[in-house]
């Protein structure tokens, strides 16, 4: 029998880099099509900001293993809309998965395939369950970047095409000052 070799890593609880990490980084024309106000997209697109870096730690897609990764996830709004993460389904949609909040303030948004969706908040020390077959996408709703680490099933692979083409049934926006959870208008089942 060949055994790995465990492994123990020091998040930087200030910036969230995982040292040897695989670094992504995600800009706004990554996003295309994801935000509802399209011109608030265009006018922001000349400046193309960053909106969420991941520092990901992963192993072969196997069952039984797992994957960890911390994103940071900076603040900023197109339109009304807070800066969010893609969101995903799961390639194996069965795979649940464990968010825990680092620093700075934000929420996730989940939802079923039938666009059945919640906001849970999140602040460091929160802890979010994402059950199998939810959607998950991270929200920043604070001024600072908003922070968290990831645990999810080595083989639970990402789906994010059901997420590109219709969007979540709901929309983390900012109504006079507060954070508020609104219809998506162009949410179609
Ligand atoms: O994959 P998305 O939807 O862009 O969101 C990024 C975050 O979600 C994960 O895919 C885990 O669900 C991580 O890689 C990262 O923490
Ligand atoms: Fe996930």
């Amino acid at each position: 029998m060949e055994y790995k070799n465990p492994l123990g890593v020091d998040i930087d609880l200030e910036t969230g880099v995982i040292p040897g990490a695989k670094k992504l980084v995600r800009r706004l024309s990554d996003l295309k099509g994801y935000f509802v106000d399209e011109k608030a997209y265009e006018e922001l697109l000349k400046e193309n900001p960053v909106v969420y870096e991941v520092y990901a730690v992963e192993q072969e897609e196997k069952d039984g293993d797992l994957n960890f990764a911390t994103t940071v996830l900076y603040p900023g709004k197109v339109g009304r809309e807070f800066f969010f993460t893609k969101g995903h389904y799961h390639s194996k949609a069965d795979r649940a998965e464990i968010y825990y909040g680092i620093k700075g303030k934000g929420g996730m948004l989940l939802q079923t395939p039938e666009g059945k969706a919640e906001w849970i908040e999140m602040k460091p020390g929160t802890v979010v369950y994402v059950p199998p077959y939810w959607a998950h996408r991270t929200v920043n709703t604070g001024d600072e970047p908003f922070i968290f680490l990831a645990v999810y099933p080595a083989d639970a692979g990402h789906d994010y095409g059901s997420i590109a083409e219709k969007g979540f049934s709901k929309l983390v926006v900012e109504e006079n000052g507060e954070v508020r959870i609104v219809d998506n208008p162009k949410w179609k089942e």
